[in-house]
């Protein structure tokens, strides 16, 4: 007997025991649980779209996600990252957000993952708009100190105020870094691109140490060599990923709220996600899928596939 016919660890339900298009719509078709109690890494949905500032949609984000990720089989060819036969992961379900107040949700968001966190486990966010990213930053703060990020997006997320509000998905990474939240020589930005509200919008982000890698400086290009650059830089601290979908090209993933042309190609995603191998990776989020305008899945299938890579970039996942 191989040990794959003895799995250790939870496994997603396979296409020739379920047909895809049935069983349970968790991520994966894993197993659900109530908490992160036992686990080393868990699938989180937040279903918000409450900070959202053009078209909404993003609260129906981890349903599709959940149900596109049926597609993904549990062993990465191109990698050989085996993360079922290393790691016990399970989708928790989603944080009950106050859907009639963007605030308070903030709040309920920061102590979902401190309790998340209480358990050890790695938490993968379904997102959802880009605002939670702020509250999970906290939690994660409080856990591990002020953590480094590679963050993925057409937008830089810096807004001071947006409507005279602090708290909207154009401003988490500034509520952050006002904070403390983040260690801000290892911050990294990579997609940023289109219009700004001001000409010198990404250099209060170079102001603050960020390194900020434009969406012009990464067309028709591996990003393999900046991924060299950037775990360097990232060393051996503590590293958080938020993968905001848009920073794909809209060709690719068009299911989204806030769209600007020319982004990145998926297999540019891909070089970044993989590029974080080897690093400390205490989380992620893949936010921003907005399933209304997302006419074939594929932006949620995407987004899906993301996680997928994040989930097999965690430290003790085997390669086989
Ligand atoms: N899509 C995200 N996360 N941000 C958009 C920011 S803004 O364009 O509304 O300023
Ligand atoms: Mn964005
Ligand atoms: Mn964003």
């Amino acid at each position: 007997m191989s040990e794959h016919d003895t799995p250790r660890f939870n496994q997603p339900l396979g296409g020739n025991d379920m047909p895809r298009f049935g069983g349970p719509a968790s991520m994966m078709r894993l197993p659900m649980q109530a908490n992160a109690k036992g686990l080393d890494a868990a699938f989180v949905g937040i279903p918000m779209d409450i900070g959202t500032s053009n078209r909404p949609g993003t609260r129906l984000g981890p349903r599709q996600i959940r149900d596109e990720s049926r597609m993904l089989r549990p062993y990465n060819m191109a990698t050989r990252a085996a993360p079922f036969d290393s790691l016990q992961v399970a989708d928790i379900g989603d944080v009950p957000i106050n859907t009639f107040d963007l605030k308070k949700s903030v709040g309920i968001i920061e102590n979902y993952y401190h309790e998340l966190l209480s358990h050890d486990a790695v938490p993968l966010t379904l997102g959802g708009d880009h605002t939670l990213t702020w509250p999970i930053l906290r939690a994660m703060a409080r856990k591990h100190g002020p953590v480094g990020l590679i963050h993925i997006d057409a937008h830089a997320d810096i807004n001071e105020h947006m409507f005279g509000e602090e708290v909207a998905h154009g401003c988490p990474f500034r509520r952050a870094q006002e904070e403390g939240l983040l260690d801000s020589q290892r911050v990294v930005q990579i997609g940023l691109r289109g219009t700004g509200y001001a000409a010198d919008d990404f250099d209060w982000c170079r102001e603050q140490g960020f390194r900020v890698v434009t969406a012009e400086q990464c067309w028709h290009k591996s990003l393999e060599p900046l991924m060299a650059e950037v775990r360097e830089q990232m060393g051996d601290g503590p590293v958080y990923i938020s993968f905001d979908i848009d920073g794909l090209d809209p060709s690719v993933a068009p299911g989204t709220g806030t769209v600007e042309a020319a982004g990145l190609t998926m297999p540019q995603g891909l070089e970044i996600v993989r590029g974080a191998q080897g690093l400390n990776v205490v989380g992620g989020d893949l936010v921003e899928v907005a399933p209304p305008y997302d006419a074939s899945g594929n932006t949620a299938l995407m987004g899906a596939t993301l996680l997928y890579e994040m989930l097999c970039v965690l430290p003790g996942v085997k390669r086989r």
